[in-house]
């Protein structure tokens, strides 16, 4: 496709004798919000965890296939890892804020790469926090603790220290499913603004949310990527019977 951005040709991921990812073919649009679903163990978050090399930190992991990010091979053995991360930024399920300041936690990323400059600093401290629409909330605060900011205000403070190195993809690995009902839909309209800037792409549990806010889904089933189209289509005329079996809630 034209706009993609990522792109998985017959990509398997083995955690050791677990063939975890079988033959995935994908691709994946810019400027647009894929939802990954599917029944849990499926593969969805170990996909998502593909996409940055998440997956590196565990031994046992064993990639075939190819996987791109902007057509460059995301594991090239002269891929530089950082810079990967650096363009493709992830927010977790929990919250995760580091124990330290409001500003700090989001000049953190900018600091690690060499920013040093204060007026620089502020900007991007600014610009981050109101993009992940927490700006007014926390202005008057910025030097206190983060730990002290609600489960909500923390998850969004997650994603203003992601959009703080300027990524280009965002991966967020059901983000919302800690939080109470305002904070979720507050962070799925951030998430819909986002998508002028940034690709999203989420693992969801929740499919009124994957039909609310995705354009795309895909649906994993054992490791198997069984579907993936325009979200209208997949959740109103699924091609695959173990789609429609799904969404229509008869197992998973
Ligand atoms: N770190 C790991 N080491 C070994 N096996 C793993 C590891 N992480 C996941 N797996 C295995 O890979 C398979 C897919 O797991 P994965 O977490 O990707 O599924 P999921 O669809 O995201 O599930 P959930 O919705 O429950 O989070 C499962 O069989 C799981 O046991």
């Amino acid at each position: 496709m034209e706009n993609t951005i990522l792109s998985a040709r017959d990509l398997n991921l083995y955690y050791g004798e677990n063939h975890a990812l079988k033959n995935i073919n994908i691709d994946i649009p810019a400027n647009e919000i894929t939802a990954l679903i599917g029944p849990s163990g499926c593969g969805k978050s170990t996909f998502l965890r593909t996409l940055n090399r998440m997956n590196d930190l565990i031994p046992i992991v064993k990639i075939t296939g190819s996987l791109t990010y902007r057509g460059q091979e995301v594991y090239a053995p002269d891929q530089d890892v950082t810079d990967l991360r650096k363009h493709i930024g992830m927010v977790f399920q929990k919250a995760n804020p580091f124990p330290m300041s409001i500003y700090d936690n989001v000049a953190y990323g900018p600091r690690t790469h060499g920013i040093r400059s204060k007026v620089k600093l502020d900007e991007i401290v600014e610009e981050s926090l109101r993009g992940a629409a927490i700006w007014d909330e926390v202005k008057d605060r910025l030097k206190k603790s983060a730990l002290g900011l609600s489960g909500g205000q923390q998850q969004r403070l997650c994603i203003a220290r992601a959009l703080a190195v300027k990524p280009d993809v965002l991966l967020m690995d059901e983000s919302t499913s800690a939080l109470d009902p305002i904070s979720t839909s507050k962070i799925e309209d951030l998430a819909a603004e986002l998508k002028k800037d940034y690709t999203i792409v989420m693992v969801t549990h929740n499919m009124q949310q994957a039909a609310r806010i995705s354009d795309n889904t895909a649906f994993f089933l054992l490791g198997e990527l069984v579907e993936f189209g325009k979200t209208d289509q997949v959740f109103s005329m699924p091609r695959d019977k173990r789609t429609e079996d799904y969404i229509t809630g008869r197992f998973g």
